[in-house]
């Protein structure tokens, strides 16, 4: 089961003089999944993913990639090399081109030719900017900035890529190419954790996720389980019938915590508590009392309704 982990921390911390940043966290993320890390600003995501790619020092707890651990006084170069790392301000240089900015870092990494060229047409293809290769980056969007500092962060073939809010400025066709682009990652195998504000684009892209506040990882478990525990269906019925009588069925179901008549007056909005399953059992007992309906429309309450209502005690 271990060796099935990419990293795990134990009791990890950071302590800034008086002020705990990162505090006691045990994290655990399985090889081949995609993390999401969500919190308020100064929760200590940052902190966290520095400590992870060894560019912070812990004042307490271990650090292991794929089952070896990662040690603050050696150098530690076999784990770096397992590691890409994208930091939230890594600055590009304006006056070089892609292809000699990319050439750079292989050189960096010991790429040695024909792999070396090799190498970067392959990132180049990936983030889509094979066209650009003798564009100097002062010329290049935003959106193709970020993808060419993914392109660095992945040009030594790490298997653990770390993340630090890589969407955040970009706009939503931007952001989309970019999760195209990670989930090409994951296929091939790569771990990747991932922070970000943009809680829409880690529900399409995670397999779990983190919550952290103050500090504390609050909650550390699979986007499927998240749903399960928290998310509660809202259902959407319209009546061709009496309204009372509609009313009447969900006061009597256990399963409906609550509802409100929209305007109009035909049409309910349902807090429901049950899955997907129940959700059908509710229109079936419906039909058979005889209730008319016109409409029955199930959704679920997105990542961002589930973490807007954890209550949380840290303002950003
Ligand atoms: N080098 C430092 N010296 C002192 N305090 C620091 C340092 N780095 C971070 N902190 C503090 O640690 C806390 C956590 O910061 P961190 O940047 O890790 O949070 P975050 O969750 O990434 O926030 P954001 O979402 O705004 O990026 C904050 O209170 C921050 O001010």
């Amino acid at each position: 089961m271990l060796n099935e982990l990419a990293i795990r921390t134990c009791g990890l911390t950071k302590q800034f003089d008086r002020h705990i940043a990162v505090n006691d966290v045990d994290l655990q993320v399985q090889a081949g999944e995609v993390y999401g890390l969500i919190g308020p600003n100064g929760a200590g995501k940052t902190t966290l993913i520095r400590m992870l790619a060894a560019a912070e020092e812990p004042t307490k707890g271990e650090i292991y990639i794929n089952g070896d651990r990662l040690v603050g006084d050696r150098d530690n170069s076999i784990l770096k090399q397992r590691l890409g790392y994208l930091p939230d301000d890594f600055p590009l240089y304006d006056d070089l081109t892609v292809w000699d900015y990319l050439d750079y870092f292989a050189r960096l990494y010991k790429l040695k030719e024909p792999r070396r060229s090799q190498r970067l047409r392959e990132v180049l293809e990936l983030v889509q900017l094979s066209q650009k290769r003798r564009s100097l980056i002062a010329t290049l969007s935003r959106g193709m900035k970020q993808r060419l500092s993914l392109a660095r962060t992945i040009i030594h073939e790490p298997i653990v890529l770390l993340l630090d809010e890589p969407v955040s400025g970009l706009d939503p066709i931007a952001r989309r190419q970019f999760r195209e682009i990670i989930r090409v990652l994951q296929e091939a195998g790569m771990t990747i954790l991932i922070s970000s504000h943009v809680l829409s684009d880690l529900a399409e892209l995670c397999t779990s996720v983190g919550i952290m506040e103050l500090g504390f990882l609050v909650e550390s478990t699979t986007l499927s389980q998240l749903y399960q525990r928290l998310a509660r269906q809202q259902i959407f019925l319209t009546t061709l019938g009496e309204i009372e009588r509609l009313t009447a069925e969900l006061n009597n179901h256990a399963l409906v915590a609550g509802w409100e008549v929209l305007s109009g007056g035909q049409r309910v909005q349902i807090d429901f508590t049950g899955n997907q399953e129940d959700c059908a059992d509710l229109l079936r007992s419906l039909v058979a009392a005889g209730v008319p309906l016109s409409e029955f429309h199930c959704t679920q309450e997105d990542l961002e309704t589930i973490f807007l209502k954890l209550g949380h005690q840290q303002a950003s």
